[in-house]
């Protein structure tokens, strides 16, 4: 199942700066083990903002739930979910 995800990051302004450089970079490892395994299929950042665009491929929405669960940045970030599905003319045939 593919989902569109769209995650708004709002640090503390007065977190301190290695506070937040450590979560951004536990957030990096985690965000790209998901993608080597293809659960996180697409990876965009929002042009002009601390915001990304991304798809994830995974099997159920409790799937999903779980991965978004072990975000690191997560206490800091508004997410807006929208499932997807195929659009019927849609001439990819590698989008299920
Ligand atoms: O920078 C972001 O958009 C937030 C987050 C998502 C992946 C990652 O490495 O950081």
């Amino acid at each position: 199942m593919l989902f569109h995800v769209e995650m708004v990051v709002k640090l503390p302004p007065d977190m301190p700066a290695e506070q937040a450089a450590d979560i951004k970079a536990k957030e990096k490892v985690y965000s790209q083990e998901l993608q080597r395994q293809g659960k996180w299929r697409h990876l965009w950042r929002v042009a002009g903002s601390y915001a990304n665009v991304s798809i994830f491929d995974v099997d159920d929405n409790a799937e999903l739930q779980d991965l978004i669960s072990g975000l690191p940045l997560l206490p800091y970030m508004d997410i807006q979910v929208k499932p997807l599905c195929r659009h019927p003319s849609s001439v990819r045939e590698d989008d299920t």
